[in-house]
């Protein structure tokens, strides 16, 4: 009632979890030498519509503002970092930055996200550092349960490169490949059997990391694609010395955000299997402003790590007082640290505070 779809009141424990997610978001980034941005809620549609970005447009919140123009709340900080970026010409490369987008394409129209960009960052340095970024903050918010996948979108392109496809045809194959759907890739591919097997395989590149090997064999006369499988395997060794040893990768994934250009990864947290990140290599999107800048990043879904983490439960503590003793039990409760204090003037039940104080006849005696 008296809510649009979609929209929702935060209130207690999960909204103190995403705070504390986001918290620790903040330390970790500012340690590792990331500088803030934030960019305004509402912004232009053709800046997430245009053929360089290519969100659809259903997806969007949108509206005519005075002029006519179409404006949106943002959908997307990446693409909305990159205006900025252009717009401010900044010299530094690491940025974070934290907050709601909103689309409407999930259950809720507003989601939360924390992420990080970081540009003229060539493969695969920007992968690791990511990468390194997204252990070290699951680490500091104490979630350990989860695996990382990568996959790219340079093996995708490679094969389909000799199919001239229009549009629509090209956005059914990309779909079918994103439901691992052979039997439509079957049918899109049929007067082209050489890619249309190249196509099943790669619907099939997915699960431990063994995989990578086998396919660099299968395709070995391919440049393109070993150059790609190598830096991958180069990606799990990184993370395996990092003690992430349960890498998985899917070769067959497609792109869900129009810009990536490279590696993509996501993490899923193992015991709901939803996704926690996910971000990946986006070289081409700053093209849109004739740049040639290389770009790679990633976001936290803050909505999800807030109901993974575990935050130490405080004690409670109740100081009874009157009109008369408040001020004497503020001071009191100046003096205990480390739990919650209320002051009540009417007795509480027991069994929700560890200790009970009473201080309302203190002083009138
Ligand atoms: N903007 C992407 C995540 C990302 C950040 N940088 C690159 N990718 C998302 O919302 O999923």
């Amino acid at each position: 009632m008296f809510l649009p779809d979609g929209s929702q009141d935060q209130i207690g424990k999960i909204l103190l979890k995403k705070q504390h997610v986001y918290q620790i978001f903040n330390d970790v980034a500012v340690s590792r030498g990331f500088k803030a941005i934030e960019t305004p809620v509402i912004e232009y549609a053709d800046t997430f519509t245009n053929p360089h970005i290519g969100m659809p447009f259903q997806q969007l919140l949108k509206w005519f503002d005075r002029e006519g123009e179409i404006e949106v709340l943002r959908p997307d900080w990446t693409t909305a970092i990159a205006r900025a970026l252009m717009k401010l010409n900044p010299k530094e490369s690491k940025w974070f930055y934290q907050g709601s987008v909103f689309t409407q394409d999930k259950d809720g129209i507003e989601s939360r996200q924390a992420g990080i960009e970081m540009i003229r960052t060539a493969p695969n340095e920007g992968e690791i550092e990511t990468l390194c970024f997204a252990i070290d903050y699951l680490s500091a918010v104490d979630v350990s349960d989860y695996v990382i996948e990568l996959g790219h979108t340079g093996i995708y392109e490679t094969i389909i490169a000799p199919l001239t496809l229009t549009v629509e045809k090209e956005a059914k194959l990309r779909l079918a490949m994103h439901d691992k759907r052979q039997d439509v890739v079957k049918d899109l591919t049929e007067k082209n059997p050489r890619v249309q097997k190249q196509l099943l395989d790669l619907i099939d590149a997915y699960g431990d990391v063994s995989i990578l090997e086998r396919y660099k064999a299968t395709y070995q006369a391919d440049e393109t694609i070993v150059t790609i499988v190598n830096e991958l395997i180069q990606l799990v060794n990184v993370l395996k010395q990092l003690g992430i040893d349960k890498t998985i990768v899917d070769l067959g994934r497609v792109k869900q955000l129009p810009y990536y250009s490279g590696t993509m990864f996501t993490g899923y947290l193992t015991t709901s299997g939803e996704e926690c990140f996910s971000g990946g290599r986006y070289d081409k999107l700053y093209q849109q402003f004739n740049q040639s800048i290389s770009a790679i990043g990633l976001a936290f879904d803050v909505d999800v790590l807030a109901s993974a983490v575990e935050m130490d439960e405080r004690g409670r503590v109740a100081i009874l007082a009157s009109v008369d003793t408040h001020v004497l039990a503020e001071l009191k409760r100046r003096t205990i640290s480390g739990k919650i204090v209320d002051i009540l003037y009417t007795e509480p039940n027991i069994s929700d505070y560890e200790q009970i104080i009473d201080l309302r006849n203190e002083g009138t005696k």
